[in-house]
């Protein structure tokens, strides 16, 4: 379990080379600065912004097996899990979609500022987006399991994995899936929080419009 700011950053870096470091610790800072005009993530989080937000996003990797592909993060806000992501993998093409404006607007600047060219900014609602496959899905506090399921399947394909930290009610959200759904998911254990929970899966029926 990581427990502690310095562990998180190391469990990070395991991940990261050099210069990905360089770009977390650019984009922390400029979350800070951005996090005082609009309201990103929890002021209390900021003194723990490595081990709630950083780590939380990185550990995704733990259960990803590839460095490439299209990784899509829905309603980013403030870049979590995606910025995190295309800056571990600069393999990975990940799109994040954002629907409101300001918040798109940070996405990009941040991007631009790290230095990103494996990440784009979709300033949409998810709902309007052109479907495309993803090799990933990854959302954190984005929506209900089943309002999300239903609005990202047609990015979904019989492989795309879903990688969906859900805090504390992930068990109790598996469970609001129709059976034929819920039987390709599981729950894997948060390592940022002892409580929580990381649904992951594969949509193997019920609105699949890929082959
Ligand atoms: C609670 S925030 C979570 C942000 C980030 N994933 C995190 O964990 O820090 C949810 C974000 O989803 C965005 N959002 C909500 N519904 C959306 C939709 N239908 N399409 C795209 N973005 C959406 C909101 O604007 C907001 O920024």
């Amino acid at each position: 379990m990581i427990t502690t700011e310095s562990g998180a950053r190391s469990f990070v870096a395991g991940f990261a080379t050099t210069s990905a470091m360089e770009q977390l610790d650019q984009f922390a800072s400029d979350l800070r600065l951005e996090n005082d005009k609009q309201n990103l993530v929890a002021k209390q989080s900021l003194t723990q912004l490595w081990q709630r937000h950083f780590a939380d996003s990185a550990q995704l990797l733990t259960l990803v097996a590839r460095d490439h592909g299209v990784w899509l993060d829905l309603g980013s806000g403030a870049g979590f899990p995606g910025m995190v992501i295309a800056a571990l993998r600069p393999g990975m093409q990940v799109k994040l979609v954002e629907s409101r404006r300001i918040r798109a607007e940070w996405l990009q600047r941040a991007s631009d500022e790290m230095g990103l060219e494996n990440c784009e900014i979709v300033h949409a609602k998810l709902e309007l987006v052109e479907p495309f496959p993803a090799d990933f899905i990854s959302a954190r506090a984005f929506a209900p399991l089943r309002k999300l399921v239903t609005i990202a399947a047609p990015f979904s394909t019989r492989d795309t994995k879903w990688l969906l930290p859900k805090g504390r009610s992930a068990a109790q959200e598996l469970a609001t899936l129709k059976p034929k759904q819920r039987k390709g998911f599981h729950v894997e254990p948060s390592q940022t929080d002892g409580e929580a929970g990381i649904i992951v899966g594969k949509l193997t029926s019920g609105g699949i419009i890929r082959p």
